[in-house]
Parts: C-alpha cells; sequence; structure tokens
C-alpha cells in the first residue's frame, strides 16, 4: 500500500521544550490510522506538523511525495482542528459554498459534503444555532470539499453521542475505502479498535506502531488500554 506520510527522526521544539523527539512512522492510504495518546502526548503538534503549519520541525516529513508545508499539498489535505472553523453567522450550505470557492472544488462537492456529514436537514440553518456536534460536522463537511487525499482529524469526536460517533466512524472508513489516508486523533483507548492502523503515543513518543490486534498480541493483553499500560511499564 502507499505510503501518504513518511516521516524520520522527526522532532518538533514549542517554546524552549521539544515535545516531539526523534519520530519515525509512516501513514498509508486506504487506511485509517489513530493517534492515540494521553492529553499533551504531542498529538495534535504532531498533526499540524503533517499539515504544514507548526514551526520548529526537524527531521524529514514527507507528504504525498513533497515536504510537508509545500503549497502544493495545500488543496489534497483537509485538516479539522478541535475547535469548528466555520461562520457562525451564514448556513451551513452558505459557509460550504464559501470554502468551496476558495479551495476551487466544483459547487456539486457542497451537497455531497453535506450528505456525507448526515446535515441535510439543517442544511439552511445558520451555524450559531447548531449543536456543538453538528458544528464540527460542518467543519469536517469544509474539510471533505476538494476530496483530499490525506484527511487529518483532530479529535473528532469528542462530545459527541454514541449514536453520531458511529455515523463519524462509518464515514472515515468509507473514506479511507475510496482511498484517502485518514488520521484520527483521540485520547479515548476505545477508539482503538475502529482504526486499521495505531500509533500510540506517550510523552511525545511513539510507544507502538501497528494493527490493533498487532499492538495486544505484542503486549499479550486484551484490549488497547492495558497493551499502552504494559508498554509504558516496559520503556520504563
Ligand atoms: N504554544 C506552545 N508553546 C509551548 N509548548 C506548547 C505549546 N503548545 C503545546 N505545547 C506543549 O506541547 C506538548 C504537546 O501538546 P499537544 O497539544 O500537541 O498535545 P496533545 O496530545 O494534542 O494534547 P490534547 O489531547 O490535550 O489536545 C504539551 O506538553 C504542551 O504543553
Amino acid at each position: 500500500m502507499n505510503n501518504v506520510v513518511e516521516a524520520s527522526g522527526l522532532r518538533v521544539v514549542r517554546g524552549k521544550r521539544e515535545v516531539l523527539h526523534d519520530l519515525d512512522f509512516s501513514v498509508r492510504a486506504g487506511e485509517v490510522t489513530g493517534l492515540l495518546g494521553p492529553s499533551g502526548c504531542g498529538k495534535t503538534t504532531l498533526m499540524r506538523a503533517l499539515v504544514g503549519v507548526q514551526a520548529k520541525v526537524t527531521g524529514s516529513l514527507t507528504v504525498l511525495g513533497s515536504p510537508a508545508g509545500s503549497a502544493s499539498l495545500r488543496p489534497r489535505i483537509g485538516y479539522v482542528t478541535q475547535a469548528a472553523s466555520v461562520y457562525d453567522d451564514l448556513t451551513v450550505t452558505e459557509n460550504l459554498r464559501f470554502f468551496a470557492r476558495v479551495l476551487g472544488a466544483p459547487a456539486a462537492s457542497v451537497s455531497e459534503a453535506v450528505e456525507t456529514v448526515d446535515l441535510v436537514s439543517h442544511r439552511d440553518q445558520v451555524v450559531r444555532d447548531l449543536s456543538g456536534g453538528q458544528r464540527s460536522r460542518v467543519s469536517l463537511a469544509a474539510a471533505l470539499l476538494a476530496s483530499p487525499d490525506l484527511l487529518v482529524l483532530d479529535e473528532p469526536t469528542v462530545g459527541l453521542d454514541p449514536v453520531l460517533r458511529e455515523q463519524l466512524w462509518g464515514t472515515f472508513r468509507d473514506l479511507a475505502a475510496a482511498g484517502a489516508a485518514v488520521i484520527v486523533s483521540s485520547h479515548v483507548m476505545d477508539e482503538a479498535e475502529r482504526c486499521d492502523r495505531l500509533l500510540l503515543m506517550r510523552e511525545g513518543a511513539i510507544l507502538a506502531d501497528g494493527s490493533p490486534t498487532e499492538i495486544k498480541q505484542k503486549a499479550d493483553v486484551d484490549d488497547i488500554e492495558q497493551a499502552f499500560l504494559a508498554l509504558v511499564r516496559e520503556t520504563r
């Protein structure tokens, strides 16, 4: 399978501290890769480096064959941050039409994205009047407009009810099945089993890299949370 991301010796300094330490990993097309680890371990920093908005990145970081941050990558990457990044005073459709024009995406991409995130019945509602979960789905829809090859989603399911979480994971799986590389961060280990591959992180390092089954087998335990704890003990 194609490597969409290749990192070697990746380091990031924030403030005066190194927060990512010498990371080597890859991310493949057609898979959902989970970036899992406790709060503050460096997930957002890693995602920011991937999409090219993080300063003080050293080592090698290649995305879709170009150095991370290259201008040519912009339309090929969708990035959804933890805070919804859409206009409160516009409707769902107005927001998406605006972003489609900015991205040079076809007009038809707007209704497709609205359907994908299951907001058809809210398409004419002003974003301010939507629930938090609905608002984050508008951000996700905006990220889908240009049919990105790499989709980077920072904790997209936080605060969502189980039904919606299930639906969104279905969407991530569909996007991967259509060939995209989907990276999803979470600090909730119970989302691990939904991923094809996991990068388990702690304190700026990658503790383990593999499918959920491989990681559990390696640690000789039945669930990812136990595997995480066993791996932490091993590295002490
Ligand atoms: N602007 C900054 N200046 C200095 N240090 C920072 C800055 N932003 C983040 N950090 C530090 O970098 C480390 C990694 O932060 P990051 O936001 O990447 O973690 P995270 O795993 O995404 O956490 P969360 O799950 O809480 O969002 C943390 O120790 C944090 O305190």
